[in-house]
């Protein structure tokens, strides 16, 4: 059951909300491809997969500023951004999904949940552009009724605004609906929108253990996930 639903007059949940990279996907490889060939073209050594996880959820934009800054001062950061920015997009749409694997129980979740009869979004900070094919190729794009990438809104997770444009979308309050992510930028905006919450443990949370992260619990799969999305509906009004 979800923690929250122990408050008396829950409603039952109507939609699912899923994380893309660290959840549904283990995309850490094609990061570490793209990255380090961005890299090599602007003569940087290459960096280990350990330090790319570390700097992965919130977007491209974070994302290339955290690497160009193992190099450079702030100053050269922006001074090369926008080069950076283009070589490493091209790089990332040449491999997008060559290097990454489904985690184990994703389609079984997800099957699950259709089956339950809930609605799905995808919310990913990961570019529209990276998420789209990358969503097809996987065979995950027929699951989702709506994506949105973290440019697609002016304002990307750990903010609420995605999750409450998905919310105004299905014409549900936000506490019919649950977001799933691996990351405490999921949970933030979740809170923040008035979503339940549920993380996962085996993605990429900034290199901190998911429990240190507020939620309304821990779920090993979405096949966990729907299980526990369940259980709270049968106990609902
Ligand atoms: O691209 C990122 O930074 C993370 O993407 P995610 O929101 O799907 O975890
Ligand atoms: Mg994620």
């Amino acid at each position: 059951m979800l923690t929250n639903s122990l408050k008396s007059g829950h409603s039952p949940i109507r939609a699912v909300i899923i994380d893309l990279d660290g959840t549904m996907l283990d995309t850490l490889p094609d990061f570490h491809v793209a990255i380090n060939a961005m890299r090599g073209q602007f003569g940087y050594a290459p960096i280990t997969q350990q330090q790319i996880a570390l700097m992965i959820g919130k977007g491209s934009e974070n994302l290339i500023r955290s690497v160009l800054a193992l190099d450079n001062d702030a100053a050269g950061v922006e001074q090369r951004f926008d080069d950076a920015m283009a070589s490493y997009q091209s790089h990332y749409l040449a491999i997008n999904g060559d290097h990454s694997a489904l985690y184990d129980g994703v389609i079984d979740g997800l099957e699950a949940m259709k089956a339950d009869g809930l609605r799905l979004a995808c919310v990913t900070n990961k570019p529209i552009a990276f998420a789209t094919p990358l969503l097809a190729q996987k065979g995950l794009a027929p699951y989702f009724e709506v994506v949105y990438g973290g440019d697609s809104l002016p304002r990307k997770k750990p903010d609420p605004m995605p999750l409450l444009q998905v919310c105004a979308d299905f014409k549900l309050a936000p506490s019919q609906v649950v977001a799933i992510g691996d990351s405490s930028n999921d949970a933030e905006a979740a809170r923040a929108a008035g979503c339940f919450v549920l993380t996962v443990p085996y993605g990429y949370n900034h290199g901190r253990a998911i429990h240190e992260t507020d939620s309304d619990g821990i779920v090993i799969s979405l096949v966990d996930a729907a299980t526990r999305i369940r259980s709270h509906n049968n106990n609902a009004n």
